[in-house]
Formats: structure tokens, C-alpha cells, sequence
């Protein structure tokens, strides 16, 4: 198996109960246990930021800048990988400059274009509490989801998906100044056709290529197999034609609902509006009326058929990031995920207030204990 990248010294400044710290990291499993507000999920949080997006809180960054520091954070990773070590910085400046502007990104010390930069190293993924109502909470938080493993895959995705969302933005606003500008309209609704058919057909490649993967792992395992099935217009559409004729139809209903559309205040039809369909496989039942347990259970075999996937297709697995992952896990699943991991043979950061319930890693995994801005090795492992 091809070795991987993994950060091997992060530091945080400045970052939400973080003055200053410094860790080392280890390649594989890394468990972060303290007591509840300690600075466990903010880490991972950090670690989230070392992707493009708001990470994994989608906080804005003046809540991730310190309490009664400067308004600005800073982090910074060291990625240890096949192709020797490159060195990542991200942050916003403090004072006068401290705003909701776009974080600045460095590779090597050299400012990048954009956050996309970093993907070129580095894949992350993440699971949170939060996560644990996907199934059932709003279609958004499933398309966010859904995005996210798409990003892992095709680092084009993120500029398409802002690219539309500016344009939509453009339309609406539109709409809502009661405009009648024909020109204006065709202009905006152009783009929006070519970057909305460009992101549904890749979440469709997605969607097909995890399902594939899904049907080729073993269908007893500890985490059952999930059916997955996009649904939206455009998606279906681009599975079935070819993208220019979805794009030329797109294009039309967008322009004949401009009425329809003016009446709503809002643009109704489009992948903003699709959504990930998950049942559980072995029960025959839409995900969202499992079981708290089997609901976690079918998001990490998701999460880790994701993973396998990425990292046979661009040879990078990503990064995880798996908040509070023991909770709802018997200790049967506990120990299948960490073996899972171990193959996978990526780097996995854990957290839990106790870490008895990583026991079974003791010996193979870099334990470190959390306590209120310090983090060091955990006693006893
Ligand atoms: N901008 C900030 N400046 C300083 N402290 C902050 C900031 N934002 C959050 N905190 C503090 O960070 C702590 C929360 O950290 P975190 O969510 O990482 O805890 P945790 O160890 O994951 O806890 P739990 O086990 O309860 O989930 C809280 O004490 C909170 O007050």
C-alpha cells in the first residue's frame, strides 16, 4: 500500500481556546481524550480548516479567533508524505484587517491563489455529533455532506459549487428587485446552467463510483451497506444525456420559471434544491427511521467506503476526522472501525471524554490527553 500523507506537527495560534500549541503527530490513529470543553472537537476543527470551506463547525472565523486575542488565528501543518514534506499555513490577520474576508492560505511559506490549493496534499473528511441527525434533519446538511465527499474526490467541485451559488445570488436578487432586464437574465442563467449541470454530474459520478464501492465490500460487515441515491432533476437527467442537452434544458426552465420564480422571491429549481437518499441496506428501511446506532453505524460505512474510494482514485485517502465516534458504538464496532482504519492505513484523529473506550489501540495508536489549551501524551498507553 502507498505510503500516505499525514500531518506531523500542527500548531495552533490564536485558535478558539488555543494561545499557543505545538504537537507532533503520528502517522495512523491518533486519540484526543479530556473532559468535556477541554479543546478536543477544536482541534479537529483546526485540522478541518486545513481543507477549503469553514471546517467543520462552519463557524464564522471571528468565533474561531481567541477570546481577548488579536481577532486573528493562525494554523500551520507540517504533511509528511511519498513526495517528502510540505509545510501549510492558513489564518486571517488580526486588528484593523480582522473581517469576514477570505482566510489566506500558504504553501511552503508562498501565498496560494486560493484554499483549493491545499487539496493538491491533503483530503479531509469528518464526522460529528452534529452529523448524527443527518438522516432525518434537512435535505441542505445531506447536499453539504454530499459536497464534501465530492471535494475529496474532484477538487474542481468547491470553486463550481461557489461559482453557482454566486450566480443564483445574482438571479435571486434579480428576481427580487422585480428586474425585467432579458439580457441580465440570460447572462446569469447561462452560467448557472453550465456550473449546476457541472456539479450534478459530479455528484452523480460520485454517487454511482461510492455505490460501486459499497456493493463490493462484504455485505456482513459491522457496518451495514447503504443504499444511496441522488434525487433532483439535474442529477437524474445527466445520468441519462449528455450534459450539453441538460444544460440547453436547464437553461430553458430556467427562463421560462423567471414568473414563477419572481413569485417565490427565489430560485426554486436547480441542485441547490437535490438531496442524498441513504436506506439501510439489510433492514430495507430509509436511514432516517433506523435506530440512533444504525443510523452512526451507516454514516461510518459511508465515511469509510468514501475513504477507501478516494484514496484508490487519486492515491491520497483522506484525512478523518471522527468527533465523540465511540458514542452509539458497541464495542464490537469499536474495534471493526479501528481495524478498518488501520487497512485503510490513513491517518485518523479521535476524541472521547474517556479514553478507555480507545483501549483496544493501546500500542498502536498516539494517545494524548487534552486539558484546557495543553495537550501531551496520555498517561498509561
Ligand atoms: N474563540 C474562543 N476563544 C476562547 N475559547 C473558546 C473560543 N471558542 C470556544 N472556546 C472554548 O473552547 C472550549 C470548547 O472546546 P471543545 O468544543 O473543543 O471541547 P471538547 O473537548 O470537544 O468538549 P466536549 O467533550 O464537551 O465536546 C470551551 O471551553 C469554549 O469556551
Amino acid at each position: 500500500m502507498p505510503e500516505q500523507s499525514h500531518i506531523s506537527k500542527l500548531t495552533l495560534t490564536n485558535f478558539r481556546n488555543y494561545a499557543s500549541l505545538t504537537i507532533d503527530l503520528s502517522p495512523g490513529a491518533v486519540v484526543f481524550s479530556g473532559d468535556n470543553g477541554a479543546g478536543k472537537t477544536n482541534l479537529l476543527e483546526a485540522i478541518s480548516l486545513l481543507t477549503p470551506g469553514r471546517g467543520l463547525r462552519r463557524a464564522p472565523y471571528a468565533d474561531v479567533a481567541r477570546e481577548g486575542g488579536d481577532g486573528g488565528f493562525a494554523l500551520h501543518a507540517r504533511l509528511d508524505g511519498p513526495d517528502g514534506q510540505v509545510e501549510i499555513g492558513t489564518g486571517i490577520t488580526g486588528g484593523e484587517a480582522a473581517g469576514e474576508g477570505g482566510r489566506k492560505v500558504r504553501i511552503n511559506g508562498a501565498p496560494a491563489r486560493s484554499a483549493d490549493a491545499m487539496l493538491e496534499w491533503l483530503r479531509v473528511v469528518w464526522l460529528t455529533p452534529a452529523m448524527d441527525g443527518l438522516f432525518p434533519g434537512p435535505a441542505a446538511d445531506r447536499r453539504r455532506f454530499l459536497d464534501r465527499l465530492v471535494l475529496a474526490i474532484d477538487p474542481g467541485h468547491g470553486q463550481r459549487a461557489l461559482d453557482y451559488e454566486k450566480a443564483m445570488r445574482g438571479r435571486n436578487r434579480l428576481l427580487t428587485d422585480g428586474s425585467r432586464d432579458g439580457g441580465w437574465f440570460e447572462a446569469i442563467e447561462m452560467q448557472m446552467a453550465e456550473t449546476g449541470v457541472a456539479i450534478a454530474a459530479a455528484r452523480a459520478e460520485l454517487v454511482r463510483l461510492l455505490a460501486a464501492m459499497i456493493d463490493r465490500l462484504p455485505s456482513s460487515g459491522p457496518f451495514p451497506q447503504a443504499d444511496i441515491r441522488l434525487s433532483g432533476d439535474l442529477e437524474e437527467q445527466v445520468a441519462n444525456a449528455p450534459a450539453v442537452d441538460v444544460e440547453e434544458r436547464y437553461r430553458a426552465a430556467l427562463a421560462e420559471g423567471r414568473e414563477r420564480d419572481r413569485a417565490a422571491g427565489r430560485t426554486l429549481d436547480g441542485p441547490h434544491r437535490s438531496d442524498l437518499l441513504v436506506r439501510h441496506r439489510p433492514k430495507a428501511m430509509p436511514a432516517e427511521l433506523c435506530s440512533t446506532g444504525e443510523q452512526k453505524a451507516l454514516l461510518v460505512g459511508i465515511v469509510l467506503s468514501h475513504a477507501r474510494l478516494t484514496g484508490e482514485m487519486s492515491g491520497m485517502t483522506p484525512i478523518l476526522l471522527l468527533d465523540e465516534i465511540a458514542a452509539h458504538l458497541d464495542a464490537g464496532r469499536r474495534a471493526a472501525l479501528f481495524s478498518i482504519l488501520e487497512e485503510l492505513n490513513c491517518q485518523a484523529f479521535m476524541t472521547g471524554t474517556d479514553a478507555a473506550l480507545f483501549s483496544s489501540l493501546r500500542g498502536r495508536a498516539q494517545f494524548l490527553t487534552v486539558d484546557h489549551g495543553t495537550v501531551g501524551p496520555t498517561e498509561g498507553t
